[in-house]
C-alpha cells in the first residue's frame, strides 16, 4: 500500500474543508481525485504533502508518517503542482541539479534519466536558460522533468494537463504508464475524468470536502452521472 488517507478532517485555520476523507493509493496504480471547483481537492493534496496539518485522521505514505519521519516521508513523494513553482534566478540545469541533491539522487542515473525527458519535452537544447524565458507550458514541463528524474514512490499532479499541449500531454501519459509498471503510484486532481480515464485504475470523487463517490475507474460514468451529464 503506498497511500492510506483515513478519516481525515482538515481545513485552513477554524475552516473545516475537509470532513471524513479515507481512501487509500496501491503500488502501481493511478487514482484519479476528481471533483468540481471548491469540492476540496487541493486541500487533500495540501495536508498530503504537509502544508495542512489534520484536524482528525491520519495519512501514511509507505508505513511512514509525515510528523514522525518528515523527511523520509517527503523523499517518497514527488509534487508536481498546478501552478509551476520555478526559482528565476536559476537556469534548468541548476533546477535539475537542486532536484537531485534534494532527492540524494545518484548523478550519473539521474542526468541520464533526464537527459530521455529534455528531449522527450523538447528541452534538451535549454539547459542554460533562465524560467523567464520558459512559456507556461514549458514550465510545467520543467516540472514534470524534476519529478520524473526522482525514485519517488508516488506522484502527486495537481491539474496535470492544463498548459500542456496535445503531445506534451500524451508524453505525460506515457511516462505515467511506464512508471506505474515500475509499482510508482499515481494522485492526479482533474474536473473530469476525461484524459485519464484510460489511465486511472480508481477514482475518488469529492464533493463539498466529503467522498460521494468512489471505486474502479470504469464505474465512474455508472456511480458519478451528475459530472458526466456536466460533460455534455
Ligand atoms: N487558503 C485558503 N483559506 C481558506 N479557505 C480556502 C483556502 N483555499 C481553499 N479554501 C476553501 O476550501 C474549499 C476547497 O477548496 P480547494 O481549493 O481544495 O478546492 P479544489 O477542489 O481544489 O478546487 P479547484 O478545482 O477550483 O482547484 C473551498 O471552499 C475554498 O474556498
Amino acid at each position: 500500500m503506498s497511500l492510506e488517507i483515513k478519516n481525515l478532517s482538515g481545513g485552513y485555520g477554524k475552516l473545516t474543508v475537509l470532513k471524513d476523507i479515507s481512501f487509500t493509493v496501491s503500488d502501481g496504480t493511478l487514482t484519479a481525485l476528481v471533483g468540481l471547483n471548491g469540492s476540496g481537492k487541493s486541500t487533500t493534496i495540501n495536508h498530503i504533502i504537509g502544508l495542512l496539518q489534520p484536524k482528525q485522521g491520519s495519512i501514511v505514505l509507505n508505513n511512514l508518517l509525515l510528523d514522525q519521519e518528515p523527511v523520509a516521508y517527503k523523499s517518497q513523494l514527488a509534487y508536481i503542482p498546478e501552478q509551476p513553482i520555478v526559482y528565476e534566478e536559476l537556469t534548468l540545469k541548476e533546477h535539475l541539479e537542486l532536484t537531485i541533491a534534494a532527492y540524494h539522487l545518484d548523478e550519473k542515473v539521474a542526468w541520464q534519466r533526464a537527459e530521455k525527458l529534455l528531449n522527450i519535452f523538447r528541452l534538451n537544447d535549454k539547459l542554460t536558460w533562465f524560467p523567464t524565458h520558459f512559456s507556461k507550458g514549458m514550465r510545467q514541463k520543467v516540472m514534470i522533468v524534476m519529478a520524473f528524474i526522482t525514485d519517488a514512490k508516488l506522484f502527486i499532479i495537481d491539474e496535470p494537463f492544463l498548459g500542456l499541449d496535445v503531445i506534451a500531454v500524451n508524453d505525460l501519459l506515457k511516462l505515467i504508464d511506464s512508471r506505474k509498471k515500475e509499482g510508482t503510484s499515481f494522485l492526479l486532481t482533474t474536473h473530469v475524468l476525461d484524459t485519464i480515464a484510460d489511465h486511472a485504475d480508481q477514482f475518488v470523487y469529492l464533493k463539498d470536502g466529503q467522498v460521494a463517490a468512489a471505486g474502479a475507474a470504469s464505474e465512474f460514468t455508472k456511480l458519478v452521472p451528475e459530472l458526466a451529464v456536466s460533460k455534455e
